[in-house]
């Protein structure tokens, strides 16, 4: 069969050799990847092993999706059929099949970073708490790093070690805002990025029936990337495959570039240990860039003090030196980079999808996108703000993600007043408030909104409620097109931004078609069983921009380099190589936070197959400042024997060796200090805690309830009832509690229990 005989002896030793756990650590674009694309296929073709029977878990959903296309064109279209994507795109599905098991409806709201990071702003701000100390994003990552742990709020809660790190980073309330932040989640019947892994865990723990399916289902489990694997995906891989233990993980340490969100080089020492049958396979041989490119890149790795040793070689050409490129400003650098892409096409023939322009974070975009924009030379930025993030899909996926799940919380405020309802406001926050409280579902309080708002923003509340029950019906009984188009029609969505007659407005307008485009094709697509907004849905919460279909190929691409792992380019620069830029400011504090960012540099420059430029700018903008800017010590890392300095852009004068040696000490330390001090001076606010029911606490029969009596409430505590009210149609009663003082609480809602 000839793509076997496309391999080298290792290679075809990890194809073939498909019974017991293997694991391949080589360098960059040794072949890793396409050993476990070939393995695939070589089970199916030659072991004949059915594809519902292999789960292969990739990085990004365009690497599964280049890899089942690759292993379709060996082995057919039953490649289809195979388990493949991110560790969340495949869980997600199974959890949706499981949700029951864990008290979730299956049709969960998946949160994006988004609803998390608003969610905890709103939280922060319900409890009164300072939020230039309780950061959404600094509370969001705190949360997340606990959960990539498998460390549950209530293990986060109750364990002082947690609460002696918040003591000292002056975060005490960290525990109660994952506890608060965990349950609001859950009462909206949703998950975020995180849960959606943590949960898969919490469900094969606590459900061995249902563990025991899933491992004998996927016979054959796969890891791309597996050195950037956290905690709780390689606990869901070694369960999933204890009882077969035909598990292959191919990845590299040197390109471990997401400690920082928890990702853990442990793994790789652990998967010895956890599988002692362990076939180690070696790959040496690079076949992917010249010989320049691949020395430049071990020049650099090489500094690295905690890496496994290993060789990686090629019999490529020598190649081109790396060119460096000095710039005034970030804007010439843009044009540069621009003109050395027009000219490489007009001299050698390349095309622009031949060129990849790498850089550190997505801010650095906008300077090359404008001069490439100029010279007329068509790009694609990944990442950045993807589709699904633009505000007016977000609005439409909110109606529809409500109209599913009316108990998810972010989407109701996102969509409440999505055209104006005269909806204040505080009449959401009591809304919402009064489901936590009287710890009943949102929906329920919208259904009966007259019992929990006055009558004039009841009213608006009540059109709401029949326009998304008008809505549910389509839901129910319709395709996912035909509800989308009615819910965009009827919601009065479309016709706010049809009478929006800007350009801006139009461009609206047809994203908004483009997304009602996606939704007829799902429905067209003839292997499509199920054509519900239902299942529609299910992964689109997972999409991110990376994975959408490219209109036009014959782009440059843009993106970080974090996101450009795994792919290859014939031409790429890396621009933006300055001092607290690459290496960034924030990654300078510790040796281990350096050597990531190291880690980071050797991904960058083993994407190139044949060009590598370096860029640097000596002045830029930054935080709205023109800051000067000085080299990236990462230049002078590299042995200058493999830089030439580009001599048509930059000055004559300059050679790699002689750059800057002095450098300002960063002020990482002293500002870290000055918050320190900033934030001990913050008194922070007192915040409310909600009384811990008894162990004894059942809600009683209430329909006696007298003034004088004395009751528990399950988070307002004891307290005694002062006044009934049962003027109209709703019965209330007045409760003087010990700690909150005077609440209203309607007696068809309140759980309360009877003291005395
Ligand atoms: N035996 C081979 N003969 C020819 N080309 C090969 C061979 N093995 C791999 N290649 C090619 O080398 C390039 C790198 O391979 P691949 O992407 O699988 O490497 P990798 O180890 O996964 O790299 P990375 O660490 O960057 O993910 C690809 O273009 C691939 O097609
Ligand atoms: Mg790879």
């Amino acid at each position: 069969m000839d793509y076997l005989s496309s391999l080298n002896e290792p290679q075809y030793e990890g194809v073939v050799n498909t019974e017991g756990p293997t694991m391949i650590i080589a360098g960059a674009g040794s072949g890793k990847t396409r050993v476990l694309t070939y393995r695939i296929a070589y089970l199916m073709q030659e072991k004949g092993v059915d594809p519902f029977n292999i789960l292969s878990l990739t990085f990004t959903n365009k690497a599964a999706k280049e890899m089942r296309e690759r292993i379709e064109s060996v082995v057919g279209s039953n490649a289809r059929n195979l388990w493949m994507g991110t560790f969340h795109s495949v869980f997600a599905r199974i959890l949706r099949a499981e949700a029951g098991k864990l008290g979730y409806p299956s049709n969960f709201t998946i949160y994006d970073t988004d609803d998390s990071k608003s969610l905890i702003r709103n939280i922060v701000k319900e409890y009164g708490l300072d939020d230039k100390v309780y950061k959404p994003n600094t509370v969001l990552s705190r949360i997340s790093s606990a959960k990539n742990r498998l460390i549950s709020w209530q293990e986060y809660t109750t364990n002082p070690i947690y609460k002696a790190d918040d003591d000292t980073a002056m975060k005490p309330e960290m525990g109660m805002l994952y506890k608060a932040y965990s349950l609001r989640c859950k009462k909206a019947d949703a998950m975020d990025f995180d849960d959606l892994l943590f949960n898969t865990n919490v469900l094969f723990r606590d459900h061995l029936d249902v563990l025991n399916k899933y491992q004998h289902r996927f016979r054959y489990v796969l890891v791309d990337e597996f050195q950037d694997t956290n905690v709780s995906q390689y606990l869901i891989t070694k369960k999933l495959s204890a009882v077969n233990q035909n598990i292959a993980v191919v990845g590299d340490d040197a390109q471990s570039i997401y400690a920082f969100r928890g990702a853990d080089i442990e793994n790789i020492l652990n998967f010895e240990k956890d599988f002692p049958d362990l076939k180690v396979i070696k790959l040496e041989q690079n076949y992917r860039s010249t010989q320049n490119i691949v020395n430049a890149a071990n020049s650099v790795i090489g500094r690295n003090k905690g890496q496994l040793k290993k060789t990686v070689w090629t019999a490529n050409n020598d190649g081109n030196q790396i060119e460096l490129i000095k710039s005034v400003s970030d804007n010439e650098e843009g044009r540069f980079v621009a003109s050395e892409i027009f000219e490489q096409k007009a001299n050698r023939n390349y095309k622009n999808e031949d060129f990849a322009i790498l850089y550190r974070t997505n801010s650095q975009s906008r300077s090359i996108e404008e001069a490439l924009r100029k010279s007329g030379i068509a790009y694609r930025i990944y990442g950045g703000l993807s589709f699904y993030q633009r505000k007016e899909i977000k609005d439409l996926m909110g109606y529809l993600r409500f109209a599913i799940n009316s108990n998810d919380e972010q989407s109701f405020r996102r969509i409440i007043n999505l055209p104006k309802r005269g909806i204040g406001p505080t009449s959401v926050e009591k809304i919402v408030v009064a489901a936590f409280e009287h710890d009943i579902p949102l929906w329920e309080v919208l259904t009966n909104i007259n019992s929990f708002l006055p009558g004039r923003a009841a009213n608006a509340i009540n059109d709401f409620v029949t326009l998304i029950k008008s809505f549910k019906i389509y839901v129910e009984t319709k395709d996912a097109f035909e509800t989308a188009s009615h819910i965009a029609k009827n919601s009065g969505l479309l016709k706010e931004l049809y009478a929006d007659k800007t350009i801006e407005g139009l461009n609206r307008y047809e994203n908004v078609q483009e997304l009602l485009n996606a939704i007829k094709e799902f429905v067209d697509t003839p292997e499509v069983e199920d054509k519900s907004l239902n299942n529609f849905m299910q992964d689109i919460a997972l999409l991110t921009d990376n994975d959408k279909e490219n209109e036009e190929t014959d782009v440059v691409t843009l993106m970080t380099i974090h996101s450009a792992k795994g792919l290859e380019f014939k031409n790429v620069f890396i621009v933006g190589m300055e001092e607290d830029l690459f290496p960034s400011q924030m990654m300078m504090s510790s040796r281990a936070d350096l050597e990531e960012e190291r880690r980071l540099f050797y991904v960058a420059i083993t994407r190139a197959k044949e060009n590598l430029y370096f860029s640097y700018a000596l002045s830029r903008y930054r935080y709205g400042r023109l800051l000067n800017c000085e080299p990236s010590r990462f230049i002078e890392e590299v042995d200058p024997s493999y830089i030439r300095v580009n001599t048509k852009y930059g000055s004559r004068e300059q050679k790699p060796s002689s750059l800057s040696p002095s450098r300002n000490a960063p002020e990482v330390g002293s500002n870290y200090a000055r918050n320190l001090i900033a934030n001990r001076n913050a008194a922070p606010k007192k915040p409310m805690s909600y009384h811990k029911p008894s162990d004894n606490f059942t809600p009683s029969d209430i329909s006696n309830l007298k003034e004088g009596m004395k009751v528990e409430h399950p988070k307002f505590g004891f307290g005694k009832v002062h006044k009934m009210d049962v003027e109209g149609s709703n019965k209330k009663a007045k409760v003087i509690f010990e700690s909150f003082g005077e609440k209203t609480l309607l007696l068809s809602f309140a759980k309360l229990r009877i003291v005395e």
